[in-house]
């Protein structure tokens, strides 16, 4: 599509100083700031500078990328550094850490392994603040909402750090600059010294207020520290022009149902029972894509998502597109990211190992059973942190020597392990992960069967093939799995961090937060009271933050949207609607 450069759009363009550009989704934000990160790389900018585009959500920053490849040419792509608030300050720290008192070399310390650490210590009554600031400056563990305070403290201290980075980027974009925590922004306040600061901001979309640090002053904030030009972009939608999907979404916000259809939008009842509901979940991706092959042009549709306000709704769509093994199942991509999955995926790494020998058996079990520990721990909830405990415990004896009492879990998985230490791997990752999952799902325990069941959706990640590719050096370079819960967590950290390029073709099941920022051709909202509230958070009417999360969710579509509800349920924030 050839891009309108209107009078506002052009101010923004010649502006040499910061600016704001605010408007509602769609309405055209992130192009014209990669129009004018254009610009500055047409000029040409020398060797080692860049362009910053900044967003504190990776699945706003896969959005972008993918904007980015088809509006800039490609020799101007390498020229724009497209990074989460984490990753660049991740940059500033592994460099510069020191000079706060860490030790040189620092680690990161997973989203997934601090929870459980958290769960742990504050389960003991410690302080997890204090100890995390601990592990930072006498371990170098770094965890990753330290990143933008100790960040902040870097930049705050030193102008020559300030004016590094300013050079290195001349011109810093900060994507939803709204959501912006107290840190994230001192730091880009304080490059904007030297760097011209372009923010996009939408406080409609704000939806992520309940962290601490995020302000809905921000914009004032901004205006007043900056002064900068601001250009409000509010009333216009580039993203679904031939629809009412935008007029929809903002009565939903504002709880002002006009009783009548909207052009883009439609509604699908389903019967709670879940035979009825999964096949209504089938049927609506049918009926979506032709309501959307219908109203585009050209009628190609590349992709639909299938949103839920909770995880669980996710796990309930996933499974119904799967299928019952009676229809075909239907393929999707599930974004999630849970630390029991990412450790019930560490635990299934372990089993891939060798095994020691038979007289440290007892050892091994510990480890195992440690494992397996961190995974409750991690999922949070007292039924699951006794379970943890339980686990723990029997790690602890385990270790001392004494052998599992019969039938329990830790027995259980004792034989597990020697079923393990006498299978033969094939070398192919792949089959050979899915058989490590399959000796724990059978070991006949349910905390067992239960982590194996979690490390199922370690498929939806994505992150299969970095993991393979990590496992067959492995095995090619030692003939075994050796180090395999190293070569895992180095999968994975990487993911943590990058993921730039997440495609986003086909079937996309995931949580509204996680659609933020990005754009589809159709889009299904689930509507389910018990694993989809639209009411997600306990909230009073009018449920301000509930209905700013629908319309980020609505507004995520380019050409129809597709509200699926429990026919004798629906949500109340569907009360004065007729589809
Ligand atoms: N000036 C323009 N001329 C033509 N098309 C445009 C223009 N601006 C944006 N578009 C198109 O409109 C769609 C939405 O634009 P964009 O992603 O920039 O909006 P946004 O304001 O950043 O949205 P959100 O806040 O929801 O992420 C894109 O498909 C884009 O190509």
């Amino acid at each position: 599509m050839a891009l309108v450069i209107c009078p506002q759009r052009q101010s923004v363009l010649d502006a040499i100083g910061p600016v704001l550009v605010t408007g509602g989704p769609g309405s055209g934000k992130t192009t014209i700031a990669l129009a004018k990160a254009q610009r500055l790389i047409a000029v040409g900018l020398p060797p080692g500078q860049t362009v910053l585009f900044l967003s504190f959500s990776r699945a706003a920053v896969a959005r972008v990328v993918e904007a980015s490849k088809a509006q800039l040419p490609k020799a101007s792509q390498s020229k724009l550094s497209i990074q989460t608030f984490h990753s660049f300050f991740w940059e500033i720290l592994k460099a510069y850490g020191y000079l706060l008192g860490a030790p040189r070399r620092l680690r990161l310390l997973l989203p997934h392994d601090e929870t459980a650490m958290r769960h742990q210590f504050e389960s003991e009554g410690g302080n997890w603040a204090t100890e995390r600031e601990r592990l930072f400056r006498k371990e170098g563990l770094v965890a990753f909402d330290l990143f933008s305070t100790k960040a902040h403290a870097l930049l705050a201290a030193s102008a020559r750090l300030r004016s590094l980075f300013s050079c290195r980027h001349p011109m810093i974009v900060v994507d939803e600059a709204q959501d912006t925590a107290d840190d994230q922004w001192q730091c880009v306040r304080l490059l904007s010294e030297n760097t011209q600061l372009v923010c996009l901001a939408d406080l409609d979309q704000q939806i992520y207020d309940f962290r601490p640090g995020v302000s809905s002053e921000r914009i004032t904030h901004i205006m007043e520290a900056l002064q900068p030009l601001r250009v409000d972009l509010q009333g216009q939608n580039h993203r679904s022009p031939n629809s009412e999907i935008v007029t929809f979404a903002n009565d939903m916000l504002l709880g002002t149902p006009r009783g009548a259809a909207y052009q883009g939008v439609s509604r699908m009842n389903f019967r709670a029972n879940a035979d009825r509901r999964d096949a209504a979940i089938r049927s609506a991706v049918g009926i979506a894509i032709q309501k959307a092959k219908a109203a585009a042009t050209p009628n190609d549709v590349e992709n639909l998502a299938l949103l839920a306000t909770w995880g669980r709704g996710v796990n309930i769509i996933s499974r119904a597109l799967n299928g019952d093994g009676t229809n075909k199942s239907i393929p999707h991509r599930v974004m999630i990211d849970e630390a029991s999955v990412l450790l019930s995926s560490r635990m299934v790494a372990f089993l891939l190992e060798p095994r020691p020998a038979e007289s440290a058996e007892l050892t091994d079990l510990a480890d195992a059973l440690d494992l397996a520990a961190a995974v409750f721990r991690a999922r949070g909830g007292n039924g699951n942190l006794s379970q943890a405990q339980r686990l723990a415990i029997s790690a602890t004896q385990s270790r001392a020597g004494t052998a599992p009492r019969a039938n329990g879990v830790a027995a259980k998985l004792l034989d597990a392990l020697r079923t393990l230490r006498v299978h033969n791997f094939s070398g192919e990752p792949k089959r050979d992960w899915i058989e490590a999952r399959r000796i724990l799902r059978e070991a006949g325990a349910n905390p067992l069967e239960s982590i194996a069941n979690d490390a199922e959706q370690l498929v939806a990640f994505q992150r299969g093939r970095r993991i393979a590719s990590s496992l067959t050096d492995l095995w090619q370079s030692q003939g075994n799995y050796c180090n395999a819960r190293t070569a895992l967590d180095a999968a994975l950290a990487e993911d943590q961090l990058l993921s730039g390029g997440n495609d986003l073709h086909g079937i996309q099941v995931m949580t509204v937060h996680k659609s933020k920022g990005k754009e589809f051709d159709a889009v299904i909202i689930f509507d389910d009271p018990n694993s989809s509230p639209l009411i997600f958070c306990p909230e009073d009417a009018p449920h301000p933050r509930c209905r700013r999360l629908l319309r980020v969710g609505i507004t995520r579509a380019r050409h129809h949207v597709l509200m699926l509800t429990d026919m004798y349920r629906p949500s109340e924030l569907m009360t004065g609607h007729r589809l």
